[in-house]
């Protein structure tokens, strides 16, 4: 634990009231035998239907972290338990946003194939069904009539609208996404994060839970209702946060917003990013 100054936030120790749906016991990882150990010791819970931010210093491992728990990386030691069963490799009930929508997409196939990919092979589902999923999923993100367009004829924001259409016409249980606006002008990020928020309240009562990894403390104080924060590589969860701002938030309001201003100064003191700005001399 780290030795900050700041006052914590006012908040219950304990997390929210749903049932717990993913656990991250005691995770520690080394991509070589003999390399330096990346992560030593993770341990967490995600309650469903909540919305997760998973913050930390560049490279602590955030990334390694979050494919560990989409079963994509084995972790060296240490599990990770979905609905009670643990993890082997990419569970059914999630699906993951990358940072790099460019990748993601197959840009010869129009918007409308690209979020149906995942369903397509998918023999026991009517086309019915898929065809009203894949119109649901565009219209959370917003892009209704844009079905017959292709990836490159889109913005990079709309581009990354597809990838979480994509995740969301797949309807996980729960979705991981991996600083998905990290590739967008500060704009366009602003508009995502708002999509994200209201996809994820028209969601909330079928019990959509969300993790997403950033190393952006404004994004993780405005979009979760908890903030993981690691600690420096190798990397233990250095401290866990419940942010009670009031919903719906607003870019504006909740932003500025003295209890946001707080948990900001707070985590930035628990990152040890607290710097005193020196006058320079003759300036
Ligand atoms: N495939 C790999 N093989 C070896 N080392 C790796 C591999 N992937 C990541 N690492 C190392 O693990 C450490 C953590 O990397 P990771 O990408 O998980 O951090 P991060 O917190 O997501 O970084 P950033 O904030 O810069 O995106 C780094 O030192 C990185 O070099």
């Amino acid at each position: 634990m780290s030795t900050h100054t700041a006052t914590p936030p006012e908040q219950e120790a304990t997390a929210s009231p749903g049932q717990r749906i993913l656990e991250v016991r005691e995770l520690r990882k080394r991509y070589a035998a003999d390399g330096p150990l990346v992560c030593d010791g993770l341990s967490f819970g995600v309650e469903e239907g909540e919305f997760v931010a998973i913050i930390g210093p560049s490279g602590c491992g955030k990334s390694t972290l979050l494919r560990m728990m989409s079963g994509l990386l084995a972790p060296s030691s240490g599990d990770v338990h979905l609905n009670g069963r643990r993890i082997s490799g990419p569970p059914p009930e999630m699906a993951l946003v990358f940072q790099d929508y460019t990748r993601s997409l197959y840009p010869w196939l129009t918007v409308e194939k690209n979020v149906r990919f995942p369903l397509a092979g998918n023999k026991r589902m009517a086309k019915s069904e898929k065809a009203e999923r894949v119109g649901q999923a565009l219209a959370n993100v917003g892009l209704t009539g844009f079905e017959d367009y292709h990836p490159g004829q889109l913005s990079g924001g709309m581009q990354q609208r597809v990838a979480i259409a994509r995740a969301l016409a797949f309807q996980p249980q729960i979705l991981l996404l991996d600083e998905p606006f990290a590739s967008v002008d500060a704009l366009t990020k602003e508009g995502l994060e708002d999509t994200l928020l209201d996809v994820r309240d028209r969601l909330r009562e079928s019990g959509n839970t969300m993790l997403m990894v950033t190393h952006d403390i404004d994004e993780a104080i405005y979009l979760a209702d908890r903030i993981v924060i690691l600690s420096k590589p190798p990397c233990v969860v250095a401290e866990e946060l419940r942010v009670d701002l009031p919903q719906p938030r607003s870019q504006v309001q909740t932003r500025s917003d003295p209890e946001f201003l707080r948990i900001r100064a707070y985590i930035h003191d628990v990152m040890g990013l607290t710097h005193q700005r020196q006058a320079v001399p003759g300036l």
